[in-house]
């Protein structure tokens, strides 16, 4: 089984704008980008990309132009629910907002206040989810499996921002930045606290550059064109081949807590919001617990990088005193996927799959509730029918993926 690899040159540094001009200049079409960065900010700002040098080497620079005169202050939990009603493909919202999360954690730890009430200033805000839902989209869309990054150039010296003059690295990219490494790499700010989140989050790990069948290779422009050095971030995509044919896995950690004293009907909200948190899955299996008491444990599967953000919602959404940690590998078969028309409606099929044959069929369940809605059916008939005409386009356990499968949902 082969993975489509992303390995991420922040040798001269990182910020989301830059990311996601390398991610265009690698093929990502810019108006996905912009059509999910609509379904979350409407109308209030728009991408424009520009073919630019840099120390003389060409690549992607990335305007976000602001269209609104006068943007509210957001925080932390606002830009949470916007991105959970926006209805961006899944993965998208998933990584997005993990990223978020982990960029709200580590303003709050920075200025001392809780994630939640974090502040994302104004024109900053619009920025960083433009920069944020854009280059989530861009892994999306590029159907890029994995992604791993090198050691990260920071900078040197001080910058400006709200809270007067700060040192390089600034405060909230170290406090991001746990666990890589960092080196200075020249003077002023080369590594932005976006970038850093993207990074941090996404990646599974820093390290050189991997063995791969190299695919496709994007530049992305930073703002500053330095004398000594090409201000720009680079990706290189490729092909990795998977040692037995069942890879390597995913790192991942599973977070639990034993709960016994929590109002019941609470635990559905706290599902939400730690899958709004940048959870892979959370769930609850009801347990007997010491003295005989009824109780349940709560189990939080996620990227390593999200588990701080996660701890910290498990603390302050539960009663818990503590949470135990593990560490897993993740094995997930790849998936394709194909639309159906359903009456007036259409449903997503997802196809999991294996050394290219069709090892499961599944319709997407908010598509077949979205359909019995509007058709004014009971969901099972339509589940039902959407399975039957998965099945009737040939899409059959055993069978190959079908050469029009789409890599991505959308
Ligand atoms: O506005 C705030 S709170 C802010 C905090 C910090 C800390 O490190 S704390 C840094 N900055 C600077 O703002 C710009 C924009 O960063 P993006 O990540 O949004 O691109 C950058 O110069 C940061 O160093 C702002
Ligand atoms: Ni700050």
């Amino acid at each position: 089984m082969t993975q489509r690899h992303a390995w991420i040159d922040a040798s001269a540094g990182v910020a989301g704008d830059m990311l996601l001009g390398a991610l265009i200049d690698a093929g990502a079409d810019v108006e996905f980008a912009q059509r999910c960065i609509d379904q979350v900010l409407p109308d209030s700002v728009r991408l424009r990309t520009e073919h630019v040098t840099r120390a003389g080497i060409a690549a992607i620079k990335v305007h976000v132009d602001v269209l609104v005169a006068d943007p509210p202050h957001r925080t932390w939990r606002t830009i949470s629910t916007m991105l959970t009603d926006a209805g961006l493909p899944e993965p998208v919202r998933t990584s997005a907002t993990a990223v978020f999360a982990r960029l709200a954690e580590a303003e709050g730890r920075v200025h001392g206040v809780p994630a939640d009430d974090i502040h994302f200033h104004e024109v900053g805000a619009l920025d960083s989810i433009a920069d944020v839902v854009g280059v989530c989209a861009g892994i999306f869309d590029l159907a890029i499996d994995q992604l791993t990054a090198s050691k990260v150039a920071v900078g040197s010296g001080f910058v400006r921002a709200a809270h007067g003059r700060i040192p390089v690295p600034v405060p909230a990219v170290t406090r991001l930045a746990d666990g890589w490494t960092l080196f200075a790499g020249g003077e002023g700010e080369l590594t932005t606290p976006t970038g850093m989140a993207l990074l941090a989050t996404l990646c599974a790990e820093c390290t050189d550059l991997p063995a791969m069948r190299l695919q496709t290779v994007g530049l992305g422009a930073g703002t500053k064109d330095f004398a000594g050095h090409a201000n720009v971030t680079r990706l290189l995509i490729g092909e990795r081949t998977e040692v037995a044919g069942v890879g390597a896995g995913d790192p991942a950690v599973v977070l639990e807590a034993n709960v016994d004293d929590l109002d019941p009907r609470l635990w559905p909200g706290v599902l939400a919001d730690l899958m709004a948190g940048g959870a892979s899955d959370a769930w609850l299996v009801p347990i007997m617990m010491k003295k005989g008491r009824p109780a349940h444990t709560l189990c939080v599967l996620a990227h390593p990088s999200a588990t701080a953000g996660l701890r910290e919602l498990i603390l302050t959404r539960t009663s818990t005193i503590g949470v135990r940690q593990q560490e897993y590998r993740k094995f997930a078969l790849p998936r394709a996927w194909s639309r159906i028309r359903l009456g007036d409606g259409q449903v997503m099929i997802k196809i999991a799959h294996r050394d290219g044959l069709i090892k499961q069929v599944t319709p997407e369940f908010d598509d077949v509730v979205a359909v019995a809605a509007a058709a004014g059916k009971p969901t099972r008939v339509v589940l039902a029918e959407a399975i039957a005409a998965a099945q009737h386009a040939g899409l059959v356990i055993g069978v190959p993926v079908p050469e029009n499968a789409r890599t991505t949902p959308h």
